[in-house]
C-alpha cells in the first residue's frame, strides 16, 4: 500500500501534478527556462498536496505522512496550514491573489501564505510561486493583522453565543434550595421572635411595673432597629443562595503538553502580566471558593487536573484575543477533562476514541500518552471528520477513521486496551441548554439512549484486549447515563463498574442517582451549580478478572430467573396473574422498589430498561450526528506541531499526582441485550461456574 506524493501525482491526479504545482499557467518562456532551473522545495510541494488530500478529499493524511519517510519535517507545514486554514482563505480572497496570480495554485499560496505568516517568517528558495508570494510579504503580513482583529471579534462573538453570554442563570440545586429554605425558617423565628419577645418582655418589666417614662418609644426604636439589622443580614446572607449565574462561570484554559511544559506556560502567562495564586487547598469546596474570587488579572491552577489552569471570567476577553497563545494553550471545559483522566492509559498503550470530532478528548489523550503508543479516532460525519483530522494533523500518534464506529472491530483497530466512548447526546449539560425551557422530548432521549447502550455494549465484545473504558455524556438525565451503563452490565457480565470517585483520587461533589443501587455512587457528574463547568456524566469499567461476574448481571440473573418462576406458577394458576414479584418473594433483589407488570414479567424485560429496550429497535433511524455536541473549546484548534522528542520514560500516566510537566465484526455478533439467549450470555454463565467453583 507504498503511496507517495509523487505516485498521487503522476497516476492518479494528473490535474494537480508536482509539475503543475511549479507551472504558473500564464507565464512562459523566460519564467519556464528559470523555473526548470529553480526548484520549489519538496517540502512546500508536498504540504501542498497532503493539504488539499486532507481538505478537499478529506483522506486520512496521517496514514499517508506515517508512510512518506522523506517527509518528516514537512509534517509542521501541513498541520500549520490545516490549523490556520480559515485565515489563509481570509486573507486569501482579499488580497485577490487569485485574480492577481492566475498561476498560482491555490493551494501552493495556502501553503507559502502559511509559511510566510504562521511559519519560521520566510519562505525558501527562489522558485518562482516563492518569489511569487514573497512579494506581497508586506501586503501579507498587513492584512493579517487585520484579519486577525476581525477573526477574534467573530471569535469572541461565537464563544459569547455558544457559552458566555447567553443570559441564563443556572437554577439552584435541589440541595441547595432546600437547605436555604431551612435556614430561612430557623433564622426568622430567631430573629424576629426574640426580639418581639425580649420588646414586650422590657416593656412589660420595665416600662409598666417601674412607670418609667418614655420607655414605650425607646423601645420601639431598639425593636425597629434590631429588626432592619437583622432584615439587612438575611438580604446579604441569602446572597450565598443565589443561583449560579454565568459571571460566575471561571474560564478553564488546557495548556498543550504536547507543546511547553506546565513551568514554560505559566512563565509565558507571567510575561502575559497574568499572576499565579499559589494556595494550596486540601478541601474542593474551598478551592471552588477561591476560584469565585479570582482577581482580573490572577489565575489558579486546577484542583483535580495539573495541566487544567483556571482563569477569572473576566479573562473570557483576553482569550478570545490571544491568537498568538492558540497553539499552546487550548479552550476547554474542565469537565471534559474527567473521561479522559479517567481512562488513564499507559504512555505506549492502544486506545480507541469511538466518537472522536472535533477532537479536543483525543488530543487531550495523546498529551497524556506524551505522543507515545497509538490512538485510533473513529468519526462517521463527513464534515466533523474533517474537522477532526484537522485538529488532530500534528499528533502523530493519532490515527483517523472516517467510519462508523459499530463497524469497527479488533482488525481494523488491533489490540486495544483502552476505549472512550463520549457519544452524541441531547447535550442537555451544555450550558445553554440547561436554562431551555423547553419540556424534555422523553422520546428523544429513549432513542438516543438506546443508541448509546449498543456502542457501550459493542466497546464491550468487540475488543478482545479492551481492558478499561470510560462512558462519558454531556447529558444530565439518567436516560442516557445510570440507566444506559444498568442495562450494559446486566448483559455484559465480563465487564465491572469502578467507583470513579476512587478511581479520580480526589475529592468530587456529586455522583449518579441513588436509584440506582450499586451503580449511580459509582459514577460522576460534573454539575454547573458546583463544578463551575458544563453537566457532564463518567462511568468507568474494567475488564473483570477471569471467572468473575458484575453484581448486577449476577442480581439482574437472579431476578430474571424469579420472573420465570413467578411465570410459571402464573401459567397454572390464572387467577395470580396480577401478583406482584415481592408480594410473594419479598427477598426478591429489587423486592419493594419496584412494580412488575404482566408484560414485563412475561418477557422478562424490567421496567427501567424498558425505554431503551425500545430505542434499540428504532435505532437504526437514529440521527446520531443531528445531535453532535461540540464542547466549547472551539477556537484553539490545539493541534500540536512540535512533537516534543525528550520523552520521559515514565510507563504509565500519574494524572492526579502533580505530574512534572516537562513530563497525559464482531458485527454479525450484534449485542441483543434483552433477547433471552444470546452468545454472551452462555460466555457469561461459564464464568459464574468459575466463581461458584
Ligand atoms: C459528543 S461528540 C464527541 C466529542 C469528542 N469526544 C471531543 O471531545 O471532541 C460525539 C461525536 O460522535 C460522533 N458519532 C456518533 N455516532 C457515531 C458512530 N456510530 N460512529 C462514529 N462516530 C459517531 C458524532 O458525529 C460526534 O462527532
Amino acid at each position: 500500500m507504498g503511496w507517495s506524493v509523487e505516485e498521487e501525482c503522476r497516476d492518479e491526479k494528473p490535474n494537480i501534478s508536482a509539475s503543475q504545482l511549479l507551472t504558473p499557467k500564464s507565464e512562459a518562456g523566460t519564467d519556464k527556462r528559470r523555473e526548470q532551473r529553480v526548484k520549489l522545495p519538496t517540502n512546500y510541494r508536498k504540504a501542498c498536496k497532503y493539504a488539499q488530500l486532507a481538505v478537499e478529499e478529506k483522506r486520512d493524511i496521517n496514514a499517508l505522512l506515517d508512510q512518506d519517510r522523506h517527509f518528516r519535517t514537512g509534517r509542521s507545514i501541513v498541520g500549520r496550514v490545516l490549523c490556520n486554514l480559515p485565515k489563509i482563505d481570509a486573507i486569501y480572497t482579499k488580497l485577490e491573489l487569485a485574480t492577481k496570480e492566475p498561476g498560482l495554485r491555490p493551494w501552493l499560496a495556502r501553503v507559502l501564505i502559511s509559511e510566510l505568516l504562521y511559519g519560521s517568517g520566510r519562505l525558501v528558495g527562489s522558485a518562482l510561486p516563492v518569489e511569487c508570494v514573497r512579494k506581497y510579504a508586506e501586503q501579507l503580513r498587513a492584512l493579517k493583522a487585520e484579519i486577525e482583529q476581525n477573526f477574534t471579534v467573530e471569535f469572541a462573538e461565537t464563544e459569547r453565543q455558544e457559552e458566555v453570554d447567553d443570559p441564563y442563570t443556572i437554577p439552584l440545586h435541589s440541595r441547595q434550595a432546600a437547605f436555604a429554605i431551612l435556614w430561612l425558617l430557623v433564622y426568622s423565628f430567631a430573629m424576629f421572635t426574640l426580639p418581639f419577645g425580649a420588646f414586650y418582655g422590657t416593656r412589660h418589666v420595665l416600662a409598666d411595673r417601674f412607670q418609667i417614662e418614655g420607655f414605650h418609644n425607646t423601645c420601639g426604636s431598639v425593636l425597629a432597629a434590631v429588626l432592619t439589622v437583622n432584615i439587612i443580614i438575611m438580604l446579604y446572607a441569602f446572597r450565598g443562595f443565589r443561583e449560579v449565574e454565568e459571571e460566575d462561570l471561571p474560564r478553564f484554559v488546557r495548556i498543550n503538553t504536547t507543546q511547553l511544559s506546565k513551568a514554560d506556560a505559566k512563565a509565558l502567562l507571567a510575561k502575559e502580566q497574568w499572576f499565579e495564586v499559589e494556595e494550596k487547598f486540601d478541601s474542593y469546596r474551598e478551592f471552588l471558593e477561591r476560584v469565585k474570587t479570582l482577581g482580573d488579572k490572577e489565575y489558579i491552577e486546577d484542583f483535580h487536573f495539573p495541566d487544567m489552569l483556571v482563569f477569572p471570567n473576566s479573562a473570557k476577553q483576553y482569550w478570545g484575543k490571544a491568537v498568538h497563545l492558540r497553539d499552546r494553550f487550548i479552550l476547554q471545559n474542565k469537565a471534559c477533562l474527567l473521561p479522559t483522566y479517567l481512562l488513564r492509559p499507559g504512555k505506549k498503550s492502544v486506545v480507541l476514541d469511538m466518537c472522536a470530532a472535533p477532537g479536543l478528548k483525543t488530543t487531550h489523550l495523546a498529551a497524556l500518552m506524551k505522543n507515545k503508543g497509538r490512538i485510533y479516532a473513529v468519526e462517521h460525519n463527513a464534515n466533523r471528520y474533517a474537522l477532526l483530522t484537522q485538529m488532530v494533523g500534528a499528533y502523530g500518534v493519532i490515527k483517523t477513521l472516517h467510519s462508523d464506529c459499530l463497524k469497527v472491530s479488533d482488525e481494523q483497530v488491533p489490540g486495544v486496551e483502552y476505549i472512550l466512548l463520549d457519544p452524541s447526546c441531547s447535550g442537555s449539560g451544555m450550558l445553554q441548554r440547561q436554562f431551555e425551557k423547553d419540556e424534555v422530548d422523553q422520546h428523544r432521549l429513549y432513542k438516543l439512549g438506546g443508541v448509546q447502550y449498543k456502542l457501550l455494549s459493542h466497546a464491550m465484545n468487540a475488543y478482545p484486549n479492551a481492558r478499561r473504558i470510560v462512558y462519558s455524556t454531556c447529558s444530565i438525565h439518567t436516560i442516557e447515563n445510570e440507566e444506559v451503563v444498568q442495562g450494559v452490565l446486566r448483559h455484559n457480565g465480563h465487564f465491572r463498574l469502578l467507583d470513579a470517585r476512587k478511581e479520580l483520587g480526589r475529592e468530587w461533589l456529586n455522583v449518579g442517582s441513588p436509584n440506582f443501587p450499586g451503580i449511580g455512587e459509582r459514577c460522576l457528574y460534573a454539575r454547573t451549580e458546583d463544578d463551575l463547568t458544563i453537566g457532564m456524566f463518567v462511568a468507568v469499567f474494567e475488564r473483570c478478572p477471569e471467572g468473575v461476574v458484575n453484581e448486577t448481571y449476577t442480581a439482574y440473573e437472579r431476578q430474571k430467573d424469579s420472573y420465570e418462576r413467578l411465570a410459571l406458577i402464573q401459567r397454572k394458576h390464572p387467577a395470580l396473574q396480577e401478583i406482584n414479584e415481592e408480594d410473594w418473594r419479598p427477598e426478591a433483589p429489587f423486592a419493594g422498589k419496584r412494580k412488575v407488570t404482566k408484560t414485563e414479567r412475561t418477557e422478562h424485560v424490567p421496567v427501567k430498561t424498558e425505554p431503551i429496550a425500545k430505542k434499540r429497535k428504532s435505532s437504526q433511524t437514529v440521527e446520531q450526528d443531528e445531535e453532535d455536541d461540540e464542547e466549547d473549546v472551539k477556537p484553539f484548534k490545539g493541534v500540536s506541531v512540535k512533537q516534543e522528542e525528550q520523552e520521559e520514560e515514565e510507563e504509565d500516566v500519574k494524572p492526579f499526582v502533580v505530574v512534572k510537566q516537562e513530563e497525559q465484526d464482531e458485527e454479525g455478533e450484534d449485542v441483543k441485550p434483552f433477547v433471552k439467549k444470546s452468545k454472551k450470555k452462555d460466555k457469561s454463565k461459564k464464568c459464574r461456574k468459575g466463581v461458584s467453583q
